[in-house]
Order: structure tokens, then C-alpha cells, then sequence
């Protein structure tokens, strides 16, 4: 798996194709028919509409799936440059913020104000996904099943979005429970990244982000794991313009990789970009929202290195570089303990989408930037590494 993985993206892996200025770089995502390609830069926001014209979008409406809290500092300005490209009609709908909103209910009620919108075939709109990975997730759902499925655009507002959610397709609610379970595979037409729109990101939100980038380092790419530990994981935390677009478009594209090679999921690459997820979203769904996604994924990718070192697979050197670099981005190692937490989290890991035929399915870190898929872990040993990070 490893092997396979790694000869894919080789040299591609930095490879940004149109680098069309320092700041900024677009990246494509080769997946035929549903190709697309992914912009990054800076001041994006003010030529959206342009953007969108300029990539075939001829739409007169457009929905805006979005949250009160970013809808209020962006939505007027979205308008604005939609209206400036001669959109009709901007429709606003919100969902709630947070991991809270990511619900049937809010999936429903985002269904029913499409319809609202829109009831007849008279006018199909843009769907334009304006926020984190919550409203993306959601958002690209909901645009994926009305009317068996319309146009939409990822704009991600956070730095978890910008490398990870608004790219390859994966959207989906939770439900009974248990994350990501009712959902599908909807690739966008376009991802819109402005950079400029991280700057009012909580710092709670940019480390969080900094989570899924700790995992793209830790098991997809050494050069990024050895740049945040030469440094530039505080310029990222501190937003710093170049090394924010430079991240951010290495993370795309190492993800447009595996992506391009398991779109659906099914032949086991793709489970690279789960690694930490498997006790991480036990962690994220048993905790009741205390901890964000990136949170409980870099709890959850220090539960897992511990089980690759206890099984023999990871030497405990990438352990600890790894413990250095998630507590330097003020990440968490460990959750405070509550009575029944750990059979919670044990119980809702059991849902993990890896696993087959009743047997677990763990992504480990073997070295740096690199992994391997181990089955059918004593159970035991799983307990252990999840009784280690909640105390
Ligand atoms: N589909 C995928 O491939 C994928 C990948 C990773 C994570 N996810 C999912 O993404 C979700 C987490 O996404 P997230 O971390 O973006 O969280 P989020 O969407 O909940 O956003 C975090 C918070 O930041 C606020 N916010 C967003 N943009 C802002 C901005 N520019 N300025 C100020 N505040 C802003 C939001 O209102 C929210 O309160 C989880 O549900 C996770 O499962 C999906
Ligand atoms: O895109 C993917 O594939 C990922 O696994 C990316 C993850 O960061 C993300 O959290 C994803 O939503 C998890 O997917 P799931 O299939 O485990 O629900
Ligand atoms: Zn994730």
C-alpha cells in the first residue's frame, strides 16, 4: 500500500501546476469528466463572480450555503462580486456553526430552502459553499441530491477547508451517532480559495487546521513534515502570507493525488487521508463538541503512532517528532477522562467506514511520510492507546 501509494505521487507531489504569481497557485484535480481546478491566492473574493464566469459557470442564480457568523463578515461582499458578473438572484442560507450544525435536520431543512428557492427547473442555481468544512460537507450533500444533483463551488473560509475538506469530494452528514455516515461523493466544479479570509479565523480554528496538516506531513510527505519542524509551523500559525499559500497549495495537491488514484475510496489509498480519524472521530462524536475535528484528530494520530510503535510497524523517534510538532501547533495530546467516555469512543470507532467484516482497519505511520494499513489489531492493544489519551 505504501509502495503503491508513494510511487503515485513520487516527484508529483510538489508539483503546482500555473503558479501564477509568488502568492498564489492553482492547482488541477484529475478525475475526467469530474475534473477540477483549485485556485489559491489572495483578494479572490472581489472577482468571484469573474472566476466563475471565466470557468464556464453561466448560471443566473446562485444559493449561498454559509453560517451566520461567516455569512455576516463575507455574504454582502459575495453578493456583491456575484452581482457585479450579472448573477440574478443570490439566495443566502444558513446552517448552524460548529460540528452541532452537521445534522439530518439541518441537511432537511437546507433541502427544503433549495426547493423554496428554486421550485421548478425554470432556474438552476450555482450552489456556492461559503465556509468551513461543516457547511462544505453539509452544503455539497444537499447540492449533490436536489434535484438528483446541481452545480456547486467550494469556497472554504478556514484553514482546515482550505487543505482538506473543500477538496475530493467527500460530503456528508452525521447521523445516529456516528460521522460522516449518510453521504456521498460529489466533486465540485471549482474551488475557490481566498486566503485573505482566514484572517478573521478564531486561532483556535487555524491550529485545528493545522491538524490535518501535521497528518499530510506525517504519512504523505517527509519535505512537508521537516518544514513545519524547521519552523514553519509558527508562520503558519502566525498566517504568514508565503508560507501559508505554500502550504496550503502542498496540501492540495498531495491530496488531488491520492485522490485522482481512489476517488470512491475503494481500493484502500485513500484511507491515507484517514490516518488519526479511526479514535480521533470516536473522540470528536463521544466528547459532545468540545473538541473540534482537528482536535480529535491529533489526539487520534497519537493514539494510532502509539499502536504502530506497540506493534513494531513505527519507530517511537516519529512518535515523538510527531508529539513535538502537534504540541507546538497547541494542539491536543490527550482528552480529560469522563465516566462512560471510553466505551463511547470505542463504540462509535466501531462505525469506522474502514472497517471490513468485523475486522478493524488501522492507517500507521511507518516513518516519516510514510504508512501502512495493519488489520485485525488485538483489540487490547487498541484499548490501551485509547485509555492513553484520555485522562
Ligand atoms: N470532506 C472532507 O474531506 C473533510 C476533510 C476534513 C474535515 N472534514 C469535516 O470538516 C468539519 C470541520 O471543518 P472546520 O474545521 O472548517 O470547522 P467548521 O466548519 O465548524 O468551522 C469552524 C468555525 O470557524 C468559523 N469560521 C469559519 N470560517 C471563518 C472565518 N473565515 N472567519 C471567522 N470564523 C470562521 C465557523 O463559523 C465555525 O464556528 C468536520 O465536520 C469534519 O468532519 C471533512
Ligand atoms: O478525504 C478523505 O478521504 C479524508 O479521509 C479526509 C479526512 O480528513 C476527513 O475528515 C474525511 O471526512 C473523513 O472521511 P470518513 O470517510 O472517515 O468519514
Ligand atoms: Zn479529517
Amino acid at each position: 500500500m505504501t509502495k503503491l501509494l508513494q510511487s503515485a505521487i513520487g516527484n508529483r507531489q510538489l508539483a503546482i501546476e500555473n503558479v501564477f504569481s509568488m502568492n498564489s497557485a492553482r492547482i488541477e484535480i484529475d478525475l475526467g469528466p469530474r475534473s477540477y481546478p483549485i485556485a489559491i491566492g489572495n483578494n479572490l473574493l472581489p472577482v468571484l463572480g469573474k472566476i466563475l464566469r471565466s470557468h464556464g459557470m453561466r448560471q443566473a442564480d446562485a444559493f449561498i450555503i454559509t453560517n451566520p457568523q461567516v455569512g455576516g463578515l463575507y455574504f454582502d461582499r459575495v453578493r456583491a462580486a456575484l452581482e457585479a458578473a450579472e448573477f440574478r438572484r443570490v439566495v443566502r442560507h444558513d446552517i448552524p456553526a460548529s460540528e452541532e450544525g452537521k445534522n439530518w435536520d439541518e441537511f432537511s431543512s437546507t433541502c427544503a430552502a433549495l426547493l423554496k428557492a428554486f421550485p421548478d427547473t425554470g432556474s438552476v442555481p450555482l450552489v456556492i459553499l461559503l465556509g468551513g468544512g461543516v457547511v462544505g460537507d453539509l452544503g455539497g450533500f444537499a447540492a449533490g441530491v436536489f434535484r438528483r444533483g446541481v452545480p456547486f463551488v467550494q469556497m472554504p473560509t478556514t484553514l482546515l477547508a482550505a487543505v482538506d475538506s473543500s477538496v475530493g469530494g467527500k460530503v456528508a452528514v452525521n447521523f445516529g451517532g456516528v460521522k460522516n455516515i449518510m453521504g456521498i461523493f460529489n466533486q465540485p466544479r471549482l474551488v475557490v480559495c481566498d486566503l485573505d479570509l482566514l484572517s478573521t479565523l478564531d486561532p483556535r480554528e487555524v491550529r485545528s487546521g493545522t491538524s490535518e496538516i501535521i497528518k499530510y506531513g506525517g504519512v504523505c510527505s517527509a519535505s512537508l513534515f521537516e518544514q513545519l519542524e524547521r519552523g514553519d509551523l509558527e508562520k503558519l500559525l502566525a498566517l504568514d502570507p508565503t508560507v501559508l499559500t505554500d502550504i496550503v497549495a502542498q496540501c492540495v495537491a498531495l491530496k488531488a493525488r491520492v485522490v485522482e488514484q481512489d476517488e470512491f475510496d475503494k481500493k484502500g489509498i485513500r484511507n491515507v487521508l484517514n490516518f488519526g480519524h479511526t479514535i480521533g472521530h470516536g473522540l470528536e462524536l463521544s466528547a459532545d463538541y468540545a473538541l473540534t475535528h482537528g482536535e480529535a484528530i491529533a489526539i487520534g494520530m497519537i493514539a494510532a503512532t502509539r499502536l504502530a510503535v506497540k506493534l513494531g510497524v513505527c519507530p517511537q523517534s516519529f512518535l515523538d517528532r510527531l508529539q513535538k510538532l502537534i504540541e507546538r501547533a497547541g494542539l491536543p495530546i490527550s482528552f480529560a477522562d469522563q465516566p462512560g467516555l471510553f466505551d463511547r469512543v470505542v463504540r462509535a470507532m466501531q462505525m469506522d467506514k474502514k472497517f471490513r467484516d468485523g475486522k478493524n482497519v488501522f492507517v500507521l505511520p511507518t516513518t516519516v511520510g510514510a504508512w501502512q494499513q495493519v488489520e485485525n489489531v488485538d483489540w487490547a492493544l487498541v484499548h490501551e492507546v485509547v485509555r492513553s489519551v484520555l485522562h
